[in-house]
C-alpha cells in the first residue's frame, strides 16, 4: 500500500456480493481495500470469515486492510494475518491484551491497527502507540453502512496525532464510516491520512472519479 498521504480504501461492505472479484478490480486505483469481517455478536451485522477473505486476497491488486468486528479477537485476529493480508484491525473493546495481540500479527507479518469504537476513550492507549501501526477512529457504530459521519469524534484524532508525533512513530491514522466528500476534509484536518469509503464509493457513477475527488478533498487539508 502506498504510503503517500491520503490513503483512500473503498469498502466491500457496499459492494455487489454477488460479483465481489468485478467490485474488487473496480476499485484498482485505490491505495486499499477495506474488508469488514462481522461476527453477528460484537455488531449486530454478518458479512465474511477467513475463506472469503483469502478469496478477496486472491483477486485483488490493491492490498487488503481487514477490520475485525468480531468478538474474542485474541482468539481470531492471528489467523487473519496468516493470511497474508496487509493490515489486521481489531477493536480495543474485543481483546484482554492489546499489546500482546499486536505483537503476535506484527510477528506473523502484518501490520496490526487498533480500532475504537465511538464511546471508547483514546487515551488509556496514548502510551502504547508505538505498538501499533494504525489506529483505526471509527465514525460511526460499527455494524453497518451509509451511516452519518460523527464530527465530534474529531479530538480523538488530534490526541492521536499530537501523541504519535511526541512519541516520534509514523502512525497511520483511519477514520471509517460516513466519509464523503462533505466530510473527509474535516477529518484529514483533524489529523486523519488513512480514509474508509463504503457507500460514497461503490454507490457512485464513476467509482474512478469518487476516489480521486475524497484524495482531492483529503489532500486540500494535509
Ligand atoms: O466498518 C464499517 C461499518 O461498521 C465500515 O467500514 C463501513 O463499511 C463504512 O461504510 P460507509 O459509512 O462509508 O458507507
Ligand atoms: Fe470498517
Amino acid at each position: 500500500m502506498t504510503s503517500n498521504v491520503p490513503r483512500i480504501q473503498p469498502s466491500i461492505l457496499a459492494a455487489d456480493f454477488a460479483n465481489i472479484q468485478d467490485e474488487v478490480a473496480r476499485i484498482r486505483s485505490a491505495d486499499g481495500v477495506h474488508v469488514d469481517v462481522m461476527d453477528n455478536h460484537f455488531v449486530p451485522n454478518l458479512t465474511f470469515g477467513p475463506q472469503m477473505v483469502e478469496a478477496v486476497q486472491r483477486v485483488s491488486t490493491v492490498p487488503l486492510d481487514v477490520h475485525l468486528m468480531i468478538t474474542d479477537a485474541d482468539r481470531w485476529a492471528p489467523g487473519y494475518a496468516e493470511l497474508g493480508v496487509f493490515s489486521v484491525t481489531f477493536h480495543a473493546e474485543a481483546t484482554n491484551d492489546p499489546v500482546a495481540l499486536a505483537r503476535r500479527i506484527r510477528a506473523i507479518g502484518s501490520r496490526a491497527s487498533l480500532a475504537l469504537k465511538p464511546g471508547t476513550a483514546v487515551e488509556p492507549y496514548l502510551d502504547l502507540l508505538p505498538e501499533f501501526d494504525q489506529v483505526l477512529v471509527m465514525t460511526v457504530e460499527p455494524g453497518f453502512g451509509g451511516q452519518s459521519f460523527m464530527a465530534e469524534m474529531m479530538p480523538k484524532l488530534r490526541t492521536l496525532r499530537v501523541a504519535a508525533e511526541r512519541h516520534g512513530i509514523e502512525l497511520w491514522l483511519q477514520v471509517d464510516g460516513g466519509i464523503a466528500l462533505d466530510t473527509i476534509a474535516v477529518a484529514a484536518e483533524a489529523g486523519a491520512d488513512t480514509f474508509v469509503a463504503g457507500s460514497s464509493v461503490y454507490g457512485a457513477a464513476d467509482v474512478d472519479a469518487a476516489i480521486a475527488g475524497l484524495r482531492a478533498a483529503a489532500a486540500h487539508r494535509h
